[in-house]
């Protein structure tokens, strides 16, 4: 059962690679059985060549058991078999055998880079196509680790892994040769050989289930540390960050703590090698010498053939324990890639090249597992309307408005563009036409032109745009007045920039793309009331230009909208202008009352 599970096992990291690899595995491979095969010709030549030094076989051959047939083969060719042409014969063999070892040397990095671009390029792509209903649930830590220091595992665990076949494939020449050589001798050793390998075996298992702890570990810390950078002046602010660092630490400790235990293993396995193999070694000559009337010329060229197999084997026992400290990321990663896989999301067919008429959400209904989360809405919005959306918190705005933004698609219902279903449509050519204005606005660590621009080429048609962009988000002034203007760099996420900075900065570069949505959810929860009030103008400029769709809390700044929303557990509670919602929505009052506007209204 557990040798069954064992080839299983070994079969399916086998798939694993070849799934990459293809018909460069076998490449790799035969490279590999030329090395050895020369490596073992050039080895055989070296018995005939001590037995002429010592005067015991003057014309070489016949002492090599069935590789007999180089010395015959080279009488055939009419080539003498003395020592000149033996040790031209060492020669060759060699220097053949190190052309081929540069070419599979050399090949195996071309692989392994080819691996590894195959992997990182699928997990892009995969991502890029990666639903955002799944994104939201997934681990952020798992995601940054696996994309990054588990990529590098990867490589590691494929570089043991082809140094683990190409090994695999040099001992089975060598033990082929050897077999060929003396078969008695051969035979023996390998049992022993075979009996020591369980006391490995054991130490493998447990290195393997080390390495899974640690994969499990590196998640843990890329997802705190993560959210220890993004919360940082949270956490320092309130002295939290020593018990957050705490945990980070705790979490250090036990990534140490188990790899130590793997490098305890993998020393263990080095030191054991060589002196277990010598013991079969010596064992195994002992019967042969004492007991059996055994030919020494064949004991000795087997014998090398049989080290050299060793040899390898302790090699491909590191590779293997190498690779295995590493599987645990193998495993992470076919997961992961899995994963993604499954929440691959389907992509319509027809190009959306202009907004010309309406969105509609029909019946629409949206949950998050079993929770619903928007209850059968139906909702019209019309090209150039600017609608606001308000509602207590959780009532669904945002999810609504991720809706109307082709990001999360209906649970049930059906989300309408110009009459066709998005399910139809290519999102990316409607995407493309979509501003989006985030609560959190992402600014990239780069200046302020390939922020704005998303790194558009500085042509005088780009640049003028660019600057239009910047005088409707009203952060013209504030651009100019940087030191090194549009190429002042805004450092790691916007670091050097105010709040509401960022979201004009963030404005801008949906103005300065060619759109015919703009969403905004809470866009101006984090400005001042003197630049709240210019944003505010500045919107009330593009109302009639664009369809804008605006989640808001401050009434005050919805006042001139064409039409409000309503929203209360996940359905339209009440729906009109401003005026209509104040003379009909007892809610809306209220809400009114609250914010202490009735004096501003009246
Ligand atoms: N990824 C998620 N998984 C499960 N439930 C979620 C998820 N995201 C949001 N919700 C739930 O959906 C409901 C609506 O959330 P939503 O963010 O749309 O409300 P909102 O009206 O925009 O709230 P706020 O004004 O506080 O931003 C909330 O009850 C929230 O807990």
């Amino acid at each position: 059962m557990n040798i069954k599970q064992a080839l299983k096992n070994s079969f399916s990291y086998f798939f694993y690679f070849y799934g990459y690899l293809r018909h460069r595995v076998f490449i790799a491979l035969t490279l590999s059985l030329f090395v050895g095969l020369l490596d073992g010709f050039g080895l055989a030549m070296f018995i005939p060549l001590l037995q002429m030094l010592d005067g015991s076989n003057a014309k070489g051959g016949g002492d090599l058991g069935n590789l007999d047939f180089i010395p015959q083969l080279m009488g055939t060719l009419g080539v003498e078999f003395n020592i000149t042409s033996v040790l031209i014969l060492i020669l060759i063999f060699f220097t053949l055998k190190g052309v081929a070892q540069f070419i599979q040397g050399y090949v195996a990095v071309i692989y392994q880079q080819y691996f590894m671009r195959e992997i990182r390029v699928t997990n892009i792509k995969l991502l890029n196509v990666f639903k955002f209903s799944e994104f939201v649930k997934a681990d952020s830590g798992r995601i940054q680790n696996t994309f990054s220091g588990e990529v590098e595992k990867i490589n590691m665990a494929f570089k043991s892994y082809l140094a683990v076949l190409q090994y695999a494939s040099l001992i089975s020449v060598y033990l082929i040769l050897a077999f060929a050589t003396n078969i008695s001798f051969a035979t023996m050793v390998t049992i022993g050989g075979a009996a020591t390998n369980f006391i490995f075996k054991f130490l493998y298992s447990k290195t393997k289930e080390h390495s899974r702890k640690v994969t499990v570990e590196a998640h843990y810390f890329q997802g705190l540390l993560i959210q220890y950078v993004a919360f940082f002046k949270y956490l320092k602010a309130t002295g939290l960050n020593l018990m957050f660092g705490k945990k980070l630490t705790d979490n250090i400790n036990r990534i140490e703590y188990f790899q130590r235990k793997i490098g305890f293993l993998g020393s263990l396995l080095t030191g054991l090698r060589e002196p277990l193999t010598i013991l079969v070694v010596v064992v195994v000559i002992l019967i042969q010498v004492r007991f059996l009337d055994a030919q020494l010329g064949t004991v000795i060229l087997s014998l090398l053939f049989l080290y050299r197999a060793l040899t390898f084997l302790m090699a491909l026992q590191e590779h293997w324990n190498k690779f295995l400290a590493v599987s645990g990321s193998l495993e992470n990663m076919t997961n992961f890639i899995e994963e993604l896989k499954s929440g691959h999301e389907t992509n319509g067919t027809i190009k959306f090249k202009e907004f010309k008429d309406r969105i509609s959400l029909r019946d629409v209904s949206f949950s998050y597992g079993k929770t619903k989360i928007l209850d059968s809405l139906n909702l019209t919005i019309h090209k150039n309307e600017t609608v606001a959306i308000i509602g207590e918190s959780g009532s669904g705005k945002s999810t609504l408005v991720n809706m109307l933004s082709g990001l999360l698609p209906p649970t049930a219902g059906e989300f309408v563009v110009d009459g066709i279903p998005l399910s139809q449509i290519d999102h990316y050519t409607f995407k493309n036409r979509i501003g989006y204005i985030a609560q959190e606005a992402p600014i990239f660590s780069d200046s302020v032109y390939n922020n704005v621009t998303f790194w558009a080429e500085k042509t005088p048609e780009n640049y003028k745009n660019f600057i239009e962009a910047l005088k409707k988000a009203s952060i013209y002034d504030f651009v100019m007045r940087l030191p090194k203007k549009e190429e002042e760099e805004l450092g790691n996420n916007g670091i050097n920039v105010s709040g509401g900075q960022k979201q004009r900065l963030s404005i801008a570069r949906e103005l300065y793309k060619e759109v015919d949505f703009l969403f905004m959810d809470e866009a101006t929860s984090a400005l001042d009331a003197e630049t709240e009030v210019a944003i505010q103008n500045n919107i009330d400029e593009l109302k009639g230009a664009y369809t804008i769709v605006i989640i808001a809390h401050k009434l005050s700044t919805v006042k001139n909208a064409d039409r409000i929303i309503l929203m209360g557990k996940g359905r339209i509670k009440a729906e009109g202008s401003f005026q209509e919602l104040l003379n009909n929505s007892k809610v809306f009052q209220n809400m009114i009352r609250l914010q202490g506007l009735e004096t501003s209204i009246s």
